[in-house]
């Protein structure tokens, strides 16, 4: 059994955990700080519920390094491991569930944070909770997918408290300024979802200089192709990944042959890429439909699409052109290129949206009448490849979107173009998002009239695009994002406002405009311990700050160019 030791008795024995608090202060939404919030919270409670003080907790003894240890499993953390308190101390453990007493290997102490990562070993009593049967073998040692063993309705119920737990720790904001987080909204599919998967293989053993002066790579033998062993750096062979869409998973048995078959050639490691892509076939005219099996020597799955039959492949070759399908509208992207990686959600995402950024608008109390003009344009800020521009169309006379990538954009434009959608109506522009407010025309694009659709990689905005968003001051804001943590961060900054900056910036439109008109999570990664976020948000009105019909954010200038696309050269003088 585990052997004792004194906590914190001088020497390091563990490695210090380097990523630690954001310099800002402000939440960076990483593994680490989303974990330390929980880790504080359970440790708190402890205290409150046994009354020990600071010094109490310091006379604990913990655990030497890679011995075993039995832990009673409490909760999961936002970060999708379990967490146990022993003696003051949390304790993580991956794979297992609320009510589980399990056996975990200690792996690292993180002394000033009170935390120890642990590798899970085995169950002794299982949760209740525990009932599914995971159906992949790689589960407990993959780090892909945590949640195989617990059922469906545990793990959306589970998201939802990490969304309401991301807005407690991470949004300043007090619980009466947010809603009650609605229920997540689960994925059609629950396995053979994804519809890319990037397995890789580490590079053969070499000096650096042999590498350097091109000394040919000698592979002991073909290396293991998958993902990740949790808590290491070590990649885990994987045969087969059952969260990967069926053409997918043929994609992964060729590849890993070819690769297999070709190690030689390689000369390092590589990731590679398995991406689907749809052709829809009619059904009309005779064609009975695709049925799965090779079609010239190339692996299709023919799966039914209403009116279509659709035939799925995978392709590998990251510029090779890939085409999905999301009600009616067809997106084709470059396959390395981003694109939202569970399509089976991708309707009720948009439908969603659709149903709560254009809410009736408030009566008038004295007259009756509608207060407030009705919404008819978009700006989607990150828009990539114009999915949610092209998605939402219909409901919108005029859209622009803004995308830092190049390659996005002529793929939005492309996008655009292949659903009809007239370049008067539709733009994008090619540049950085806080160049966005600079080249809009608020005659064209009238705040009261206007949702900001904004879906922001991990990281969420900056400051400066908050800021730049808050004086333009949009009807309503949809906020999609990967990471509940930084969007609570934004939201807040949006609720809230913020300080004025600088001579003759607007004190009154730095203040929260905005309130959180609802809020919840969708579950684009099921048996993982992702949660995608939707925040809508309304513009208050008079009383929360300036209501301009102009926006402040510089010179304004007209966006109507004859093409769908400015570049990111003229982002700020379209005309
Ligand atoms: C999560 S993706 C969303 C893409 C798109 N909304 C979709 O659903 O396909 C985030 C996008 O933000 C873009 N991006 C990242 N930083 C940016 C910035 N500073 N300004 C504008 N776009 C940025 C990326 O190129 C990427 O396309």
């Amino acid at each position: 059994m585990a052997q004792k030791r004194p906590f914190n008795e001088g020497k390091r024995h563990f490695k210090k955990n380097k990523k630690q608090k954001s310099s800002t202060g402000v939440s960076e939404g990483s593994n680490e700080e989303v974990l330390l919030a929980d880790v504080r919270r359970l440790l708190q409670d402890v205290k409150i519920a046994n009354g020990s003080t600071k010094e109490e907790q310091a006379e604990k003894e913990l655990p030497e390094q890679w011995t075993e240890i039995d832990l009673d499993i409490t909760e999961i953390s936002s970060t999708g491991d379990g967490l146990a308190q022993k003696n003051g101390q949390v304790y993580v453990v991956p794979f297992t569930a609320p009510g589980d007493t399990v056996t975990a290997k200690v792996v690292r102490h993180v002394l000033e944070d009170s935390y120890t990562l642990t590798d899970f070993l085995a169950v002794k009593t299982p949760s209740k909770h525990r009932t599914e049967i995971p159906p992949c073998p790689y589960f407990s040692q993959c780090s892909g997918c945590q949640f195989q063993h617990l059922p469906y309705s545990y793990q959306l119920a589970h998201k939802r408290e990490i969304v309401e737990k991301a807005y407690t720790n991470f949004s300043g904001l007090p619980a009466a300024a947010v809603p009650v987080v609605g229920d997540t909204i689960g994925s059609p599919l629950q396995y053979g979802y994804r519809t890319k998967l990037t397995p890789h293989f580490d590079g053969p053993p070499m000096a650096r200089k042999d590498r350097r002066a091109g000394v040919k790579a000698i592979w002991p033998g073909v290396p293991p192709i998958g993902f990740m062993k949790k808590g290491t750096r070590k990649t885990m062979d994987i045969e087969d990944c059952p969260i990967g869409t069926e053409a997918v998973r043929l994609g992964m048995k060729r590849e890993r042959r070819r690769v297999g078959e070709e190690i030689e050639k390689f000369q390092r490691g590589a990731t590679l890429l398995l991406r689907e892509s749809t052709e829809r076939v009619a059904k009309e005219g005779g064609v009975e439909g695709v049925k799965s099996g090779k079609v010239e020597g190339e692996d299709v799955v023919g799966e039914d699409g209403g009116e279509f039959v659709h035939k799925k492949t995978c392709i590998t070759d990251s510029k090779a052109t890939s085409t999905e399908y999301v009600d009616e509208f067809r997106f084709d992207n470059p396959a390395g290129s981003f694109f939202q990686n569970n399509n089976s959600i991708l309707p009720l995402v948009t439908q969603y949206i659709r149903d709560n950024i254009l809410a009736p608008p408030t009566p008038d109390d004295s007259t009756g009448t509608q207060s407030q003009p009705k919404i008819t344009k978009m700006i989607d800020a990150y828009c990539g490849s114009g999915f949610f521009t092209v998605a939402l169309s219909q409901t919108f006379t005029n859209s622009i979107g803004i995308d830092i990538s190049p390659q996005s954009i002529t793929s939005a434009t492309h996008n655009a173009e292949l659903n009809n959608l007239p370049s008067d109506s539709t733009t994008f522009i090619s540049s950085d998002a806080n160049a966005l407010f600079a080249a809009i025309d608020t005659a064209n694009f009238p705040p009261a009239e206007t949702v900001v659709v904004i879906d922001p990689p991990r990281k969420g905005c900056d400051q400066g695009f908050i800021r730049q968003l808050l004086k333009y001051g949009p009807a309503r804001i949809c906020y999609v994002s990967c990471n509940v943590h930084t969007q609570a961060r934004d939201v807040g900054w949006l609720v809230a406002g913020l300080e004025a900056e600088g001579e003759g910036e607007d004190e009154r439109a730095m203040k929260g405009l905005y309130e959180i008109e609802s809020l919840r999570g969708f579950d684009f990664f099921p048996q993982t311990g992702h949660v995608e976020g939707v925040a809508v948000l309304r513009r208050k009105g008079a009383e929360g700050g300036v209501v301009e019909e102009k926006s402040t954010a510089g010179e304004v200038q007209a966006v109507a160019p004859p093409t769908h696309c400015i570049e990111a050269t003229d982002a700020g003088k379209a005309s």
